[in-house]
């Protein structure tokens, strides 16, 4: 770990605030004041703070799910979705953000949440030396706010979530001194929208409200055939943008977690720092 003498090692504007003693030990404190809603506050640090191209909607890019642990893919997402963005829209990509779920989405094997939002935070270089000052080297966010809940929160609910805390003062500078309301969409997998068309699995409400309002950037996933299912999805069709992965990606978390189990290495599928944390905590291992 490199020497650090400053209380916030990005502190910057445009940096995540990482304190010293997050860096200095990987561990997240058990019963963390820092793991609290009570002291939780909106990560905004990564945003633009103003359009490039005031004749643009500024668009923010929400991740939900499990991320235990998070992959180079969960990354790579968000840079595929903006180039996606950029070539096909009229969003200007202002934001990221990684949302792991709480500990009441009891999914087998996943690591609790505490330690999957600092993994996130890993793969998200919030500690990276590249960090400087003013650069966008990274600019993916981690929002905590859904994995401090000790219920579950729907997906429509943490799409509110974002959507009041970045519209509640206005929006975004359009760089011409006004203030332009921001647009969130849900950032998923192939998997994720077949599941919208399974029976029982979301609210229709919530379908109505996520595919409706927000919409949603899919990323293609291997042995998902996208085009189907989405068909059931027809009527928001103008809301979903379908994402190929011209390098496609086949890794997955559960992938990531075998291999870790059998003492198999993982390097270069996901980040070092968060194979640190994994050895340094024993997560996957049983
Ligand atoms: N290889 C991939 N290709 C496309 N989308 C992916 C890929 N890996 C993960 N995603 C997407 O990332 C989001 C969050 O992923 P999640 O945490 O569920 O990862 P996962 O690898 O699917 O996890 P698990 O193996 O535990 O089910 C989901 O929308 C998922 O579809
Ligand atoms: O809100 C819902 O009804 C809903 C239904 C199914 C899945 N989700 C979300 O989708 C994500 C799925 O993550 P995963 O790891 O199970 O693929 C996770 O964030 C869930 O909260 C949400």
């Amino acid at each position: 770990m490199q020497a650090i003498d400053s209380p916030s090692y990005c502190s910057q504007d445009s940096m995540q605030d990482v304190t010293v003693s997050e860096l200095q030990s990987h561990s997240p404190p058990a019963t963390s004041h820092d793991f609290e809603l009570e002291t939780y506050s909106f990560p905004t640090q990564r945003l633009k703070p103003m359009l490039d191209n005031s004749t643009k909607t500024p668009l923010v890019l929400v991740a939900c799910g499990s991320f235990s642990p998070p992959t180079h893919l969960h990354t790579r997402m968000f840079e595929m979705a903006a180039d996606y963005v950029k070539e096909n829209t009229e969003y200007e990509v202002i934001g990221g953000f990684l949302s792991p779920v709480g500990d009441a989405y009891k999914k087998a094997g996943l690591a609790p949440a505490i330690h999957r939002v600092q993994m996130c935070k890993l793969a998200a270089d919030y500690d990276s030396p590249h960090c400087l000052p003013g650069s966008r080297t990274s600019w993916i966010a981690v929002d905590p706010w859904e994995a401090l809940h000790t219920e579950y929160q729907p997906t429509a609910i943490v799409l509110d979530h974002f959507d009041q805390e970045l519209n509640k003062n206005g929006g975004i500078d359009n760089g011409q001194g006004d203030k332009i309301k921001i647009h969130i969409s849900l950032l998923a997998g192939a998997d994720l929208i077949q599941t919208m068309s399974s029976p029982g699995v979301w609210s229709t409400d919530d379908l109505e409200h996520i595919l409706g309002n927000f919409g949603v950037f899919i990323i293609e996933r291997a042995d998902i055939d996208v085009d189907e299912a989405i068909i059931a999805l027809d009527r928001w069709k103008s809301n979903i943008h379908v994402v190929h992965q011209l390098i496609s990606n086949d890794i997955s978390s559960t992938k990531i977690r075998m291999q870790v189990k059998r003492d198999m290495s993982v390097r270069y599928l996901i980040s070092d720092r968060v194979i640190e944390y994994i050895n340094e905590h024993g997560l996957y291992r049983s």
